[in-house]
């Protein structure tokens, strides 16, 4: 397989890197001073992309890659490739579930956990000595909480579990009421904010998903309410979150995704009730391995016309 392109449009995983290019001929297009260019001279020979998080295939690549077979992508989320154009013309998509779950769901309660327990307040109060001055102020118990869940497919169901572990009540909504599972169903977001004390986006960013978290919900959920957000930034109208945060109408967010990031709204650096990751999900060692090796196992399946291992399209 090593004269087949694979295009890699930004620098993700070195360890998928250095074995996409063992196996493959690996095209890195942010090495390329020229991009439009770079992708001209190399679209004769371009059979595979590999998309991430943040950057996907629009319109503009795959119209500019006649020969484009297969879009990997390096995450779960395919937000970011044109779904509807592979379908038009028979190009395969593969994500990475299953594998990220737990890392994505132990990030979930994590961030419940810091946002509550100021775990990041609390460690620059003992790194900056404050601690000598005096106790930390009192926090807020996670315990018991009630969780609710905006989307309940893997990733939602493995951060119920983790809750329950914690003795919280589940709630949650999604587009269809799951039956078999125990959990308290909403048929509205508003309904669920107003009975949850924790609220966790986790669904697929969609048309109908996009800004599922407006203003009326942030208002639902309240002053004690705490948003936990590890879907994806566009979930979330942005500028109403910061006015809710800044005007003490929300109690608190854990966030892992912006609406356009790395740009991250500098009104909430100085707000102890929020907690700030940048897009670190899934970004542990063990994970990484995995969702490169499923990469790898899904260009290796298409290119010698066996079943994808994670077929989306
Ligand atoms: O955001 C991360 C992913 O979609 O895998």
């Amino acid at each position: 397989m090593e004269s087949v392109g694979v295009l890699m449009p930004v620098p993700m995983s070195p360890y998928l890197e250095q074995e996409l290019e063992r196996r493959f001929n690996l095209l890195k297009l942010w090495t390329a001073p020229e991009k439009a260019e770079f992708l001209k001279a190399h679209s004769g020979a371009i059979r595979a992309v590999i998309g991430n998080a943040g950057n996907g295939a629009d319109v503009g690549l795959i119209e500019a890659l006649p020969e484009l077979e297969i879009i990997a992508s390096f995450s779960v989320g395919i937000d970011k490739v044109d779904l509807d154009k592979c379908r038009e013309k028979g190009i395969r998509v593969t994500n990475t579930p299953d594998v990220l779950t737990d890392d994505v769901a132990d990030l979930a309660i994590g961030l419940a956990l810091a946002v509550l327990r100021r775990l990041c307040e609390a460690d620059g109060y003992v790194r900056s000595g404050e601690w000598k001055n005096g106790d930390y102020n009192l926090t807020t118990k996670f315990t018991g909480k009630t969780v609710g869940i905006i989307g309940l497919g893997r990733i939602g169901q493995a951060v119920a579990k983790r809750a329950e572990a914690f003795s919280c009540p589940i709630a949650y909504y999604s587009r269809t009421e799951k039956p078999d599972l125990q959990y308290k169903y909403y048929p509205s977001v508003v309904e669920l904010a107003s009975n949850c004390d924790i609220l966790v986006v986790v669904c697929p960013l969609t048309q109908e998903t996009r800004h599922i978290i407006n203003r009326e919900v942030i208002d639902a959920l309240g002053p004690m309410g705490i948003l936990i957000n590890i879907g994806r930034g566009p979930h979330v109208d942005e500028s109403e979150l910061v006015s809710a945060l800044l005007e003490g109408r929300l109690g608190g967010a854990g966030l892992d995704v912006y609406e356009n990031e790395p740009d991250v709204p500098e009104q909430l650096f100085q707000l102890e009730n929020v907690v700030l990751l940048p897009h670190v999900g899934s970004d542990t060692v063990e994970t990484d391995t995995a969702m490169a090796d499923l990469v790898i196992g899904n260009l290796e399946a298409h290119f010698l016309n066996k079943p994808l291992l994670t077929p989306v399209v």
